[in-house]
């Protein structure tokens, strides 16, 4: 527990939100990617969580708002230098998230060689559903992550595709820095991405497990 609060509420704990990049093979070439040797990572700040109820904010500098379905892992025990083995050990649990990307600022940020920050970490680009324990999803490999644009089917994809497995995602990470109880991994877009524009709605799920739903508004400038 940090403080009062309980771990089915890690959004609110202010942790680190790690995110992995080019995880599923049809989503790197579907950006004209090559397939990762080792795990691609990236952070958005904690503030960037945004839950049901409140918009999706398309930000003042973005002309091209991507969603991204992604199976998130929440760690519920301090992991630092763990073997892929025991990594799963360190699971407390999962949930569905968005990695809201700003797709224009991105090219320009590659482009560039400059970090993703701008396309990636803004205010609200971590959409996130209720906490799922560990012990309602047996095996996380074995998951349909689905996502609606306005009721159209836009991104399904099955955890079993991943590249590098949670496990080992997990153990790679916990060797570069301690993940924390709170932390939470995003473990990479399935295929299918695409814009939204203000006033769309997005609908998300793991199967029939877990179900969320956002509204997306644009960003005014200096709000
Ligand atoms: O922006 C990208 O395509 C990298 C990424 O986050 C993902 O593959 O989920
Ligand atoms: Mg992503």
């Amino acid at each position: 527990m940090a403080g009062s609060k309980p771990l089915s509420r890690f959004w609110e704990w202010g942790r680190n939100i790690v995110c992995v990049g080019r995880n599923y093979a049809e989503h790197a070439k579907e950006m004209g990617s090559a397939l990762p040797a080792e795990p691609l990572f990236f952070l958005k700040p904690s503030s960037a969580y945004v839950r049901e109820g409140s918009p999706i904010l398309r930000p003042y500098y973005c002309r091209n708002l991507h969603h991204e379905v992604e199976l998130g892992v929440v760690i519920g025990r301090s992991a630092r230098a763990v073997p892929e083995a025991r990594a799963m050990e360190h699971v407390a649990g999962y949930a569905l998230c968005l990695d809201m990307t700003a797709r224009d600022t991105q090219e320009e940020c590659k482009k560039k060689g400059l970090p993703w920050t701008l396309a990636k970490g803004f205010g609200s680009s971590c959409p996130v559903s209720d906490f799922v324990p560990k012990e309602k999803i047996p095996d996380p490999h074995k998951l349909r992550i689905w996502l609606k644009v306005n009721g159209k089917l836009r991104q399904e994809g099955d955890t079993s595709s991943m590249i590098f497995s949670i496990p080992y995602l997990i153990s790679y990470i916990s060797h570069i820095f301690t993940l924390e109880e709170g932390d939470l991994i995003l473990t990479g877009s399935p295929k299918g991405v695409g814009s939204v524009e203000a006033d769309d709605e997005i609908e998300a799920g793991i199967g029939d497990v877990v179900s969320m739903r956002f509204r997306v508004a644009q960003q005014t400038q200096g709000s």
